[in-house]
C-alpha cells in the first residue's frame, strides 16, 4: 500500500448525516494512513458537485441530481432513507395545502431534494409552482414563498424550533420529502453517492478496488461506532442524543442497494421527462 504522490482530492458534505461514512478519515487507527492517500475538504452538497464537475476535486459525495455522463458512481455507499429521513422538510404555510402551493423557496445547498420536490409537484400532483433559491432560513423563506424546502442540519434544527417558526409565519404543514417519495414509488429515497472523475484517478496511485474498499471500510467502521458519533455530535448541534442516534441508525441508510440504484434511475427519468434535469439514460459505475 504505497503512498500516493497525488492524493485524491475529496469533496465531502459538512452535515451530520455523512458522519458514519467519514469515520476512518477522522479517527485513528486509519486516519493517518488515509491522509496520505486522500485530501479532504468539507462543504455543502451543491458545492461538492460543483467542485467535482469543475475538476477542483477528484472524488465527491455528490447529490444524485448532479451526476453527469462523465462521472462514475463508486459502488457501495450512499446517503439514502427507507422511509422518513427527518432532514428533508418541505414546510407549507397556511392556508396552503400541497396542491395549492404556487411558490417554493428552496435551500441553495440542495440539488437532489429540490429536484425531488419538483418531481412531487409536476409528476405526482400535476402542478407547476415557481421555485426560487434561498439561504437556509425558514422564517425568511416562508415570508417570501408559500413553501420552503430545507435540507441537512438546518432542517433538523427547524424541526426543533417548529413552534417559533409557526409563531412567526403562522401554522404550517411539515412534509418529510423522503416519505412522500417512498409512499408514491415504494422505493427508497436516495440523496447522494460517492462519485469520481475516472481520469483523475489515473494520476493518483490508487486502484479502483482500493478506493471502494477505503470508502466501504470507513462506512462499516462508522456504523459500528454510532454511539461514539452521537457523543461527538451532541455538543456540536442543538439536537438531543436520542434524536441524533435515531437519525444516524434509522432515518439515514448508507448502503447503495439494487433498489437505491432503481431509485436513481427512476428519479433521473422523471426529472428528464419534466425538463427538471438533463437526461442521464445510463449510470456509469467505477
Ligand atoms: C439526507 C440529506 O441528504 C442530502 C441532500 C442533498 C440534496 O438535496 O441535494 C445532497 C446530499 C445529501 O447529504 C440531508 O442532508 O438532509
Amino acid at each position: 500500500m504505497g503512498t500516493s504522490l497525488h492524493p485524491v482530492r475529496v469533496a465531502a458534505i459538512n452535515f451530520l448525516n455523512p458522519a458514519p461514512l467519514m469515520w476512518d478519515f477522522e479517527h485513528p487507527p486509519l486516519s493517518s494512513a488515509l491522509a496520505q492517500r486522500y485530501q479532504l475538504h468539507y462543504t455543502l452538497p451543491a458545492l461538492c458537485a460543483d467542485e467535482l464537475l469543475a475538476g477542483r476535486a477528484d472524488l465527491g459525495l455528490i447529490p444524485i441530481a448532479s451526476l453527469t455522463p462523465e462521472l462514475a458512481i463508486v459502488p457501495g455507499c450512499t446517503i439514502a432513507s427507507f422511509d422518513r429521513v427527518r432532514s428533508i422538510q418541505l414546510i407549507v404555510k397556511s392556508p396552503h395545502r400541497l396542491e395549492t402551493v404556487r411558490t417554493v423557496a428552496a435551500d441553495n445547498a440542495s440539488r437532489s431534494s429540490r429536484a425531488y420536490v419538483e418531481i412531487l409537484f409536476r409528476n405526482f400532483l400535476h402542478t407547476e409552482p415557481q421555485f426560487l433559491t434561498a439561504p437556509a432560513d425558514p422564517i425568511a423563506m416562508l415570508h417570501q414563498a408559500d413553501a420552503a424546502l430545507l435540507i441537512g442540519d438546518p432542517a433538523l434544527l427547524a424541526l426543533e424550533s417548529r413552534q417559533q417558526i409557526e409563531e412567526a409565519v403562522g401554522p404550517c404543514q411539515w412534509f418529510d420529502v423522503a416519505h412522500e417519495w417512498h409512499t408514491r414509488t415504494g422505493l427508497p429515497w436516495v440523496a447522494a453517492v460517492w462519485a469520481v472523475r475516472p481520469e483523475a484517478l489515473s494520476v493518483s496511485h490508487l486502484t479502483t478496488a482500493q478506493i471502494t474498499d477505503d470508502l466501504i471500510g470507513s462506512r462499516d467502521h462508522g456504523l459500528a461506532h454510532i454511539d461514539d458519533l452521537v457523543r461527538e455530535w451532541t455538543p456540536r448541534i442543538a439536537i438531543s442524543s436520542a434524536t441524533i442516534h435515531h437519525y444516524l441508525s434509522v432515518n439515514i441508510r448508507y448502503t447503495l442497494t439494487p433498489d437505491c440504484i432503481r431509485t436513481i434511475q427512476l428519479f433521473r427519468r422523471y426529472a428528464a421527462e419534466s425538463g427538471i434535469l438533463p437526461p442521464l439514460p445510463t449510470l456509469r459505475f467505477l
